[in-house]
């Protein structure tokens, strides 16, 4: 995933207190921590300690208090986090507390599985409006709400109060939905299309793409075999190739 976010998230929340600003990779890591506190939640966990909790999130505990030390969360020695607590202080940090409305713009195959998908809603979001340009799927039927055409997505971000706009269009259609989107009002993006979106200050864009996380994986294969195939194994390889990469926990921390 790769993030524009020109203008920060702080001094804009509209009567909100301003929100600490946080690290990006403590941000990312959150949601992480939080599936796996409704996790210990729902087996009947109270508390949970930070090594646990790093275990169930899949990083290392260091980093793990760290993050939540930015949350004004520490724990208690020798019981660990309160797990209900720290549930509420990671969703409101999120956001999570106010369910925004989420529009999905483009229902073609990847829209359709995304409009049909269940588990946003039990994770806060509710999506609140589908739209195509083809008026060939302008009013079908999907998990309840019916496709409106594009052309009616000022008036519906209005009145369904539109936070969050997803695209699922072709490359060459995303830039005007995205513009479409910003003078609807619409302030954040999540971007399936392969391509750049140019967007004002103050708008944020997440980018989504299978086939990127797909590539960086291909590397990765690709410089363990070129490392097992030298006498000697790790250490050599093409040495530009070889310093190149990083672990991935140490990107961006
Ligand atoms: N990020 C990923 O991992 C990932 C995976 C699969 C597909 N994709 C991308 O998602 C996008 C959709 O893929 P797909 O297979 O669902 O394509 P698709 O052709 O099946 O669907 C695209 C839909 O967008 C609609 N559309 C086109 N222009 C529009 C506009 N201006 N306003 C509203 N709707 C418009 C079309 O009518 C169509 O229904 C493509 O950009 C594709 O490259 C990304």
């Amino acid at each position: 995933m790769s993030q524009h976010r020109p203008g920060g998230p702080n001094g804009r929340a509209g009567g909100v207190p301003a929100l600490p600003d946080l690290p990006e990779a403590t941000v990312a890591r959150l949601p992480e921590y939080l599936r796996a506190l409704h996790n210990l939640a729902e087996a009947g966990n109270d508390t949970v300690s930070s090594e646990e909790l790093a275990g169930a999130a899949g990083v290392n505990s260091a980093k793990l208090r760290k993050d939540l030390s930015h949350l004004g969360s520490y724990g208690t020695r020798g019981v660990g986090y309160d797990v209900a607590l720290l549930i509420d202080q990671i969703e409101f940090t999120l956001g999570l507390t106010q369910r925004r409305g989420v529009a999905l713009v483009g229902v073609g195959n990847l829209g359709h599985a995304l409009a049909g998908y269940a588990g946003f809603a039990s994770r806060g979001f509710r999506i609140a409006a589908l739209f195509d340009a083809d008026p060939a799927r302008v009013g079908e039927l999907i998990n309840g709400l019916h496709v409106r055409h594009i052309s009616d997505l000022a008036d519906v971000a209005v009145a369904e109060s539109i936070a969050i706009g997803v695209i699922a269009t072709p490359a060459a259609s995303a830039q005007d939905v995205a513009d479409a989107l910003v003078a609807a009002g619409v302030t954040s993006i999540l971007n399936f299309a392969p391509c750049v979106l140019s967007v004002p200050d103050g708008v944020d864009v997440r980018k989504v793409d299978l086939a990127v996380e797909l590539q960086i994986l291909s590397f990765h294969e690709h410089r363990k075999s070129s490392l097992t195939a030298l006498p000697g194994g790790l250490g050599g390889g093409p040495a530009g190739l070889v310093s190149a990469a990083e672990p991935e926990e140490a990107v961006g921390t």
